[in-house]
């Protein structure tokens, strides 16, 4: 039994003809037409999934109600439902009892309704955006409008449709926007469309398909319409596989050539398309794969999806190069023992390209020759129906391309459609957008009269199985030469030629004939029993045989692992004895070489700690000798105003001391540093390199400082020599001026002396002249002294004012100041350099 037609155990091929069949085919053509099929179709194990092809209905119903999420054209006609994964599924008798002949001629009438069009503008790829090429569409959910934003005024500014995607919307976002709906009206037994249509590159087959995933169980955020279409039905519909099916089919349209994605069998067996007679499409040949869980249907997406034509072309490099069309054939029954049953076809239409731009040649271009051709087709059907407004008699062109003869039932049928428009969001691509978005709505005047299928009888499904069953029986048991049911046959064989000899025998042997009769029965009891077991045996044989050769195949690789291992554990004792036979001697010698280094590392520890405690020895008296040549304290407290605003404060002092007494502490530790002890003498260090800029600075500052002061001193000395020597002259002066004086009143004394011995003291006149004489020197006498007096004082004052050592080169040595960039110069350490 081939490998390939078991599906996680179930695979059903049959003719499924008819199943879809809805209300405007009669039962009994229904019937007729199911049971010639599946009689026909048992040799080819095919199923034929049909398609209505028939052009819009020619009956109209009445008091059909619309779901109001599907109405078309209503702000919710897309998303509103959003149908809670737990939902159970929509009671079918009510559908059945809508069967009424009258009713469903009533709700046809009011059943017709306008394909939808969304339109999803593509994200930016990483090449556009390297590019820097900008969004040309501007998008409005609200008002389902897209803008082009371009400079040329020419171009149609404003689309409407159903709903718009922007660049950022997520796949999960059109999929609740698009899908869930439509799964609702598939469940209430309707067929339903999605169909991507889109220029080359602008995301159809990133929209249907997307990221399949690889497990089928979780679901990828780039996964697409499909594998979220899968997800989302076995989660509504719950684990009791007796109340419902999936089956899945994907049909490629490659170069007008239908090919089934699905099947096993050789690429030589042809797909044909025909009409039954009651004119609806029959895709004979195609398979449809029962599925049992998402796994198993994401699994068989993954086969069909990479058996699909893909190239590189210059504009896309997975470009598709065919149509496909995804069918998901949902059943369900109700509380009857009728079937209700739903399609959901999702189309990956290929994309319309410019070979130039392409730069398609060769087969490349014969492929996109039949692309653009088919999607010519489809656009004249789109243009034709939209012009026909429902004209039945305006001649549609369906058949001009295999395409439209498959979607005729989606584009003017009884389906309910929805049309994805992609654009690409880049000025380059603006012509092809337009284009792609007026035949969206153009496609939005398409009216579609949806049906809900009519329901399957179970005698109908009872048959089916048994056809089913039969062909599954007859897989199983095989046909060649050897297999148990030829045994069988031979076995049968001879009992018939028992029997024949039984019955050819003369009438005298009719009483002997009963006796054969029962060892007839009995033989063949015996023999069919014998076959039984004959198959058994032979099955169990096989499984025998096969568990054989799978521990067989086990134990060989057990083996030849063991004899690997054994191998290389072999190869290391060699080596290792080796080792040792050549390491052995010299090891020992090693060991000493080992140790003395050791000690040497040791002892050269040792140098370098007694190094670091003498370098931080040296350090300390440093230090030391700094602090004393700065004298801080005596250089804080300036005498007069600062110059400037001294950096070096008290703090930055009691700093500067407490790193070197930190250093110190480290350094005279018994042992070296460790790391942690190194971060932190890195950054006393640090802290040492910041307090010693201050110290530079405020050594430069305290300079100019003592110079002015010293200036000061200079001047003020000068100042105070020169008064001096202003008071001695002046001492002189008034010194030589009393002199004259008193040399005047001597002469004075020596003449009136004279006076006296020549004329005597009895002219009273020449007595009272003396006497007034004598008086005034008196006063010149005591004027002469109190200046003297004041002058001697002066003087003092003068001499108490001069500096004890007035001679700059005399200067305490406090007063002389230490350049800092010599003292770091001097300074041991390296950090500080
Ligand atoms: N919405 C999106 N977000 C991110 N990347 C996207 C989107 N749509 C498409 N892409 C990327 O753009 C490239 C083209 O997309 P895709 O192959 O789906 O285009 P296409 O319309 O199917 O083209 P063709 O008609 O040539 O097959 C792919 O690399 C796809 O991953």
């Amino acid at each position: 039994m081939p490998a390939t037609q078991v599906i996680n155990g179930l695979k059903i091929l049959n003719n499924k003809a008819g199943h879809s069949t809805q209300e405007k085919c009669a039962p009994s053509a229904f019937m007729a037409s199911q049971t010639s099929k599946a009689t026909s179709s048992t040799q080819t194990k095919k199923a034929a999934v049909s398609f209505n092809e028939s052009k819009v209905p020619t009956k109209r119903f009445l008091n059909k109600v619309i779901p109001s999420h599907y109405a078309p054209r209503i702000p919710s006609a897309l998303g509103k439902s959003k149908a809670t994964m737990t939902s159970s599924v929509a009671p079918l008798d009510s559908a059945v009892k809508d069967l009424h002949p009258r009713k469903d001629l009533q709700s046809k009438r009011e059943g017709a309704c306008n394909i939808q069009a969304v339109v999803r503008v593509r994200a930016l790829t990483q090449l556009e955006e390297v590019n820097k090429e900008s969004i040309v569409f501007s998008t409005d959910t609200t008002s389902k409008t897209l803008k082009v934003i371009s400079e040329d005024k020419k171009t149609p500014a404003t689309f409407q449709v159903d709903h718009v995607f922007g660049t950022e919307t997520s796949q999960a976002a059109v999929f609740d926007e698009v899908v869930e709906p439509m799964l609702e009206e598939v469940i209430k037994g309707f067929n339903c469309t999605i169909l991507a249509y889109g220029h080359t590159g602008t995301g159809k087959t990133f929209t249907i398909e997307g990221n399949l995933g690889s497990n089928g169980v979780v679901l990828d955020a780039d996964a697409g319409l499909i594998p979220r279409t899968l997800h989302n039905l076995f989660h509504q519909l719950g684990e009791d596989k007796t109340k419902f099916s999936i089956r899945i089919s994907m049909l490629e349209l490659y170069n007008e050539e239908p090919n089934d994605l699905l099947s096993l069998k050789s690429s030589s067996q042809k797909l044909m398309l025909t009409n039954d007679a009651n004119n609806k499409l029959q895709i004979n040949g195609i398979e449809e794969e029962l599925i049992e869980d998402t796994a198993a249907g994401i699994a068989l997406l993954q086969r069909g999806s990479s058996k699909r034509h893909t190239a590189s072309t210059k504009i896309n490099t997975t470009s598709s190069r065919s149509h496909c069309i995804f069918t998901f054939t949902l059943r369900l029954k109700g509380s009857t023992s009728a079937v209700r049953e739903g399609k959901l076809h999702i189309v990956d239409l290929a994309g319309a390209e410019d070979t130039k731009v392409s730069g398609a040649s060769n087969q490349r271009a014969r492929e996109a020759g039949c692309i653009n051709q088919s999607l010519f087709t489809l656009n004249r059907v789109i243009s034709a129906l939209a012009a026909s407004s429902g004209n039945k008699s305006q001649h549609i062109p369906y058949r001009e391309s295999k395409l439209t003869r498959i979607l005729a039932d989606s584009l003017g049928g009884s389906s309910k459609t929805c049309f994805i428009a992609t654009v690409a969001p880049t000025h380059s691509c603006l012509d092809e957008s337009i284009n792609t978005l007026k035949y969206a709505t153009t496609a939005m005047k398409i009216t579609n009269v949806p049906v809900v299928n009519k329901t399957i009888s179970s005698s109908l499904l009872v048959k089916e199985l048994e056809a089913e069953n039969a062909l599954l029986r007859q897989k199983l048991l095989g046909t060649g030469e050897k297999s148990p049911c030829s045994e069988i046959n031979r076995l049968l064989m001879e009992i018939q030629v028992e029997k024949d000899k039984l019955h050819g025998s003369s009438g005298k042997r009719l009483a002997a004939e009963c006796a054969l009769r029962e060892a007839y029965a009995a033989s063949e009891t015996n023999l069919n029993s014998i076959a039984t077991r004959l198959l058994l045996a032979a099955q169990d044989q096989t499984l025998v045989a096969q568990g054989l050769q799978t521990a067989l195949d086990c134990q060989s690789s057990d083996v030849d692992l063991a004899q690997q291992k054994l191998n290389s554990l072999s190869d290391q004792c060699n080596e290792f004895i080796n080792f040792l036979k050549s390491n052995l001697a010299p090891s020992n010698s090693s060991i000493d070489i080992l140790v003395a280094a050791i000690d040497n590392l040791n002892a050269e520890v040792l140098i370098q700690k007694g190094k670091s405690f003498s370098v931080v020895t040296e350090l300390k008296g440093t230090l030391e000798w700094i602090m004393s040549k700065l004298d801080l304290d005596s250089m804080s407290t300036p005498k007069t105003t600062p110059l400037v605003e001294m950096p070096f404060n008290e703090s930055r002092k009691k700093r500067l001391r407490q790193c070197f007494d930190d250093l110190q502490a480290i350094f005279s530790q018994d042992q070296l540093p460790d790391h942690t002890t190194w971060e932190s003498v890195k950054s006393l260090i640090s802290d040492l390199d910041v307090l010693c800029e201050d110290l530079i600075l405020y050594s430069d500052e305290t300079q100019q400082y003592q110079a002015k002061y010293n200036e000061e001193r200079v001047d003020m000395f000068k100042n105070i020599k020169k008064y001096c020597q202003i008071v001695l002259r002046s001492a002189k002066e008034y010194k030589d001026a009393d002199l004259k004086n008193i040399n005047e009143l001597d002469s004075m004394f020596l003449a009136l002396r004279n006076d006296i011995g020549t004329n005597g003291l009895t002219q009273a006149g020449s007595f009272k002249t003396i006497e007034s004489k004598l008086s005034f020197i008196t006063e010149e006498i005591s004027k002469f002294t109190s200046e003297l007096t004041l002058l001697q004082a002066s003087m003092k004052c003068a001499t108490q004012a001069l500096p004890v050592q007035p001679d700059l080169a005399d200067l305490p040595d406090s007063w002389k100041l230490v350049d800092p960039a010599v003292v770091c110069a001097e300074f041991p350490h390296p950090y500080l350099n």
